[in-house]
């Protein structure tokens, strides 16, 4: 990567100048994990709505067609009962800040997720990260896993999105070790709780919501019943349960017995996750931060923050190297 390049320089930013000096900020908005979604309703996180975004745009791909994908159609999908929440909107609320012609909303899903994953795991868990990803403005075809379904339409909907059924077990369980579910999203699964510190309702996948650790996969293997699509009440919407158990309990034991494992499994699976793009699409190189970066100073009195030239007259632009 030369310096400059329009598809890389503006994302080389946004995901790498995360604080101080010419900060992008993207990235505060799950620093740290627990941060929280809405300042106006408890019981709801950044990290695992930013996170759950970036699956339901996925969700509905078809690898062997080679449609859909991270293509933020999401954003015309909100309505569908497959997509229930505030979170895809107001995440996309969130990121429609930083969207320009050089950072589309499907690339900024993906720098979310990526964002949350590495705040929420301690920076255990770093995708690589690759731009280019291309919006399209209409709603694509449905086809979001919900819990109530059977593990076989679970095994067909992630096959058609490029999972065998060892990546599905360990997709999910990548997915469900942050947040959980909400009351007031799924009143038939957790229950309607009055308490002004959960006011979502928010019954977490397990002991440590804001933790993207194994315990998902530990308490899972000691039945402590906390995670609610495993452990439930409704039978009928324990998917975790059906999923987990779909290899004989192999890849969960495994997890839970090595946090390494874990982690492990999840990078190589949110990457893949975060690539799904339709066929069309050219991603670009893994974006690696810039050891020298251009800037613009003005030799007269330039804005002192920003660098610049109060005159976009070309003999006024100076090109300065600043190693950062
Ligand atoms: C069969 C597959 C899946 C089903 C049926 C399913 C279902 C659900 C349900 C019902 C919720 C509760 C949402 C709410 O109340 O707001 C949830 C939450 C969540 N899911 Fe999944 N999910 C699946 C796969 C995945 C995958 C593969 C990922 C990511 C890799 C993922 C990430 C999340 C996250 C981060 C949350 C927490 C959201 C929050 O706390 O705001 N899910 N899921």
């Amino acid at each position: 990567y030369t310096w400059p390049d329009p598809r890389i320089d503006l994302l080389e930013s946004i995901l790498y100048q995360q604080n101080g000096f010419r900060q992008y900020g993207l990235a505060f908005g799950v620093a740290p994990c627990n941060n929280q979604a809405s300042t106006l309703e408890t019981g709801r996180d950044d990290s695992a709505e930013w996170f759950r975004t970036a699956y339901h745009d996925m969700a509905t791909a078809d690898v062997q067609a080679g449609t859909g994908g991270i293509d933020a159609s999401i954003g015309f999908e909100t309505d569908r009962d497959e997509n229930k929440g505030k979170a895809f909107n107001e995440s996309i609320g969130f990121f429609i800040g930083f969207q320009s012609v050089r950072s589309s909303m499907a690339d900024l899903i993906a720098l979310g997720a990526l964002f949350s994953v590495g705040s929420c795991s301690n920076g255990e868990v770093i995708i690589p990260f690759r731009g280019g990803r291309v919006d399209v403005y209409e709603a694509g075809p449905s086809g979001v896993p919900q819990p109530q379904e059977s593990l076989d339409s679970h095994t067909a909907a992630f096959a058609r999105q490029g999972f065998n059924v060892t990546e599905m077990i360990g997709l999910v369980a990548c997915g469900h070790t942050i947040g959980g579910v909400h009351g007031e999203n799924f009143p038939e699964i957790v229950p309607v709780v009055n308490d002004s510190n959960n006011m979502a309702s928010r019954q977490d996948f397990d002991e440590s919501f804001d933790n993207f650790d194994n315990s998902v996969a530990t308490q899972f293997v000691s039945n402590s019943m906390q995670n609610p699509l495993a452990f439930g009440h409704n039978e009928t919407t324990r998917s975790d349960f059906r999923i987990f158990n779909a290899d004989g309990g192999e890849l969960i034991r495994k997890m839970a017995e090595s946090q390494q494992l874990f982690w492990d499994t999840c990078t190589t699976l949110l990457e893949r996750m975060l690539n799904t793009v339709p066929r069309d699409v050219q991603l670009t190189e893994v974006i690696q931060p810039i050891p020298v970066r251009p800037k613009i100073k003005h030799p007269s009195g330039g804005h002192p923050t920003t660098g610049h030239a109060k005159s976009r007259r070309v003999r006024d632009v100076i090109p300065t190297y600043t190693r950062v």
